[in-house]
């Protein structure tokens, strides 16, 4: 029998990026090579020690990138995050455990920095629970038959006395941060974006082949202030009746007012040859179908999980959010990787901001730190985790006190992928 020769998981040098990129489009089923402008998109990507790969033998057969991150906790304070993307393992290499050795070194890393929680996207449900994730948002697409909305086609959109304007790229990239700034700190579960995230998303930097210019519309207020944002692209499709049917789908839409986000929808719906709207990933409880008067005219065509978050530092996680009652638990945190477990006291005050110790008090509920991760954005009840059997009661009722004070009246949402 031979024996495999042990591979080399550590931070590429910026001279081994094109190999890695190789190894990266390889393990998402792409085109392995990169144009030299694809290669100079990435490049702006690469911080020492943050991109992750393995080698055999000199060839790079595994990716993992991570980079900073603020994400909105419960109550609007942004906490640190390491940001994990671009994992993949080489068919050739799959189930050798390269992909737990790239999670640990980057964990532990991020540990280590003072990041408080670590977030990613999750190609698949099953992958990323056994280090510590757990679904903390979910999204909702739907959508829109134009025809049925039940909106006057005659009348002006908006009807607020605000305007909607079509710009450029260069615009957006000017208009753009300040309204995402303080849309993001609105909206709990939402990340922070760099410069680099709006070059690459509109067409400035470019990471694959197919950029295609989108229309980008701005919506101002009476009052001229910038309160919304949408970029969206449109097909060609007539039918055999030469009836335009086109789709305009959204790449995306920020909106820091309801009044903002209803006249974009609206808007959107009322575009002459536009039959129906996709919406793209939305908020799970978007207020987008009651904008219309039929409500039935908006339908879910996709949902799933969203935002995985990972805790590293529970007692500055649970610190970091506020609370929507005044109660106490004792929390048994089960964390198999050593990064966070143990018992903590958590109080918090009604509206307002949570205490966290450490205790040596009887627990009431305990749980594991995944768990606990999908609890912290509000989203889930741990009253239904615990007729799962994920969470268990030490004292009967826990789990209702954990819903007071965890839940949250909107649900959280990551309008990002990244
Ligand atoms: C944030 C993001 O970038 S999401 C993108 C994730 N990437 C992809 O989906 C691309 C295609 N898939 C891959 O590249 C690889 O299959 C990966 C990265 C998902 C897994 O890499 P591997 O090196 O094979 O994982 P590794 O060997 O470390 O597996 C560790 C454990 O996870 C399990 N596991 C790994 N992938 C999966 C999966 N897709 N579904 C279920 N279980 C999985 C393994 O069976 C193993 O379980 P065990 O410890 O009980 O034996």
């Amino acid at each position: 029998m031979t024996s495999r020769p042990a591979l080399d998981v550590r931070p590429i040098t910026e001279s081994e990026l094109p190999d890695w990129l190789r190894a990266l489009n390889t393990g998402f089923l792409r085109e392995p090579v990169s144009s030299g402008k694809q290669l100079d998109g990435r490049r702006k990507q690469f911080v020492p020690g943050r991109l992750l790969g393995a080698f055999d033998g000199g060839r790079c057969v595994a990716t993992c990138r991570s980079f900073a991150q603020e994400l909105t906790a419960v109550g609007g304070a942004p906490v640190p995050a390491d940001a994990i993307s671009n994992v993949t393992v080489t068919a050739t290499h799959r189930r050798r455990g390269l992909l737990t050795r790239m999670m640990n070194h980057d964990l532990a890393a991020a540990k280590e920095r003072g990041d408080v929680v670590a977030t990613l996207i999750a190609a698949e449900y099953r992958i990323y629970g056994r280090y510590g994730f757990g679904p903390a948002t979910s999204t909702a697409e739907w959508i829109v038959d134009t025809a049925r909305t039940g909106l006057d086609p005659r009348a002006a959109v908006p009807d607020d006395g605000g305007r909607i304007d079509l710009v450029e790229g260069e615009e957006v990239r000017k208009l753009g941060p300040e309204l995402h700034e303080r849309v993001r700190l609105g909206q709990p579960g939402a990340v922070s974006r760099d410069d680099l995230w709006w070059q690459v998303n509109t067409g400035a930097v470019r990471f694959d082949t197919s950029w295609a210019e989108p229309f980008y519309a701005v919506y101002r207020s009476a009052g001229g202030e910038v309160e919304g944002l949408a970029s969206y692209e449109c097909d060609s499709t007539w039918d055999d009746a030469k009836q335009p049917r086109v789709t305009a789908s959204v790449d995306w839409l920020i909106a820091s007012t309801p009044a903002a986000e209803r006249a974009l929808w609206r808007y959107l719906c009322s575009i002459d040859w536009v039959a129906q709207v996709k919406t793209g990933w939305r908020a799970p409880d978007d207020l987008l179908p009651f904008f219309f008067p039929d409500v039935r005219s908006a339908r879910i065509t996709r949902q799933a999980d969203w935002l995985w978050v990972r805790l590293l530092d529970v007692v500055r996680a649970l610190e970091a959010r506020t609370y929507e009652a005044a109660g106490e638990l004792v929390l048994e945190v089960v964390d198999r990787t050593g990064l966070t477990g143990g018992r903590y006291r958590l109080q918090a005050a009604a509206g307002g901001a949570g205490v966290c110790t450490p205790t040596r008090s009887d627990a009431d509920l305990t749980l594991d730190v995944a768990e606990l991760a999908t609890l912290w954005l509000g989203d889930e009840s741990a009253v239904r985790l615990a007729a799962l059997g994920r969470v268990r009661e030490e004292r009967a009722g826990a789990a209702r006190v954990a819903d007071a004070l965890l839940r949250t009246s909107r649900r959280p949402w990551c309008p990002d992928m990244f």
